[in-house]
């Protein structure tokens, strides 16, 4: 495995409080990797160091080989932030133009108007776009430069259906490539469906990574939802080990449970005549809640 970013003990302070927390993280050349955690957990701060953009209190960062934040790895790095303002007054094609002479080896204009889908709207002013076309615009500002290493924060927030789909398809064909490419999203859904790893954070430091699919075993919730032909009451259900949460959904109800075959056996077996039942596996947001202790990304 080519290791792309490497931080040890990483810590960013604020005042006295710290927003990275000594984080030790590895991002894999050529994989998508998702940074997922509730509201100030320190996933934009992380991203903002790597990029140099912000310096660590302590702690070391190595990007592709060098100390975060050298003038040559601006070559190497495109970066799509959250809240990106275009400059008044540029048009599309001319914003794109100007970004790519920034860099040595950049993207064709024709290449990077494809990627943002704004061959239409190349004569528009930027300022003028809507949310969605901002964002796909920032998206092809990021990789203006032919990017070894893509940095994404929030990247589909303001994406429609469409546009999510073609920057999703754009994504996977840059790591097919060999690119590397970390986001940060609160989309569980869709962390769950591009992402090849997992880092999972709160209050700045790791508490759980992995594929999307050793996550969702790690919190070993299943759900299993049944009809029952008498009256049975929550705490009846409640009594059974490993079951620790009671729902009811329309005439059926739904257990949350930690042991499935335990508790289905002991189902079949009771006198409540349970039927028509379905178990599923956990959601990747049932193991973001098991392990961050938060509801949502
Ligand atoms: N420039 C700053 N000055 C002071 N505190 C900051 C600054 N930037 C971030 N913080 C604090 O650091 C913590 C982590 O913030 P950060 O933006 O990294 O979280 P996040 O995981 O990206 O959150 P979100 O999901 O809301 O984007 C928060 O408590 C935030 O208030």
């Amino acid at each position: 495995m080519a290791i792309a970013i490497q931080g040890k003990q990483v810590v960013k302070r604020y005042g006295g409080a710290a927003a990275v927390d000594h984080m030790d993280f590895t991002f894999e050349q050529g994989k998508i990797t998702a940074l997922l955690g509730p509201n100030g957990a320190g996933k934009t701060t992380a991203i903002s160091m790597i990029l140099g953009l912000v310096r660590p209190t302590s702690g070391e960062i190595a990007v592709l080989g060098e100390p975060a934040g050298t003038a040559s790895l601006r070559q190497r790095v495109g970066a799509m932030m959250q809240d990106v303002k275009a400059p008044d007054g540029l048009r599309v094609a001319e914003l794109l133009q100007l970004f790519r002479s920034y860099y040595a080896n950049p993207l064709s204009l024709e290449q990077l108007l494809d990627i943002a889908g704004l061959h239409k709207e190349a004569k528009k002013r930027a300022t003028s776009l809507s949310g969605g076309q901002r964002r796909r615009l920032a998206f092809a500002q990021c990789l203006a430069g032919n990017p070894e290493l893509i940095l994404l924060d929030e990247p589909t927030v303001a994406m429609d259906v469409e546009a999510r789909e073609r920057f999703w398809d754009t994504i996977r064909a840059l790591a097919a490539k060999g690119r590397t490419i970390i986001l940060t999203t609160h989309d569980l859904s869709e962390a769950d469906a591009v992402a090849d790893h997992i880092i999972m954070m709160a209050a700045g430091k790791v508490v759980a990574e992995g594929t999307p699919q050793e996550l969702k075993a790690k919190s070993a919730l299943r759900t299993i939802t049944f009809r029952t032909n008498r009256m049975v009451v929550d705490e009846q259900f409640m009594s059974i080990p490993g079951v620790n949460k009671v729902e009811r959904v329309g005439e059926r109800v739904r257990l949350h449970v930690h042991h499935p075959d335990h508790v289905l056996t002991v189902l079949v077996q009771s006198e409540w005549g349970a039927s028509d039942i379905e178990v599923t596996q956990a959601k990747l947001e049932d193991a973001f809640r098991a392990l961050t202790g938060h509801k949502r990304g």
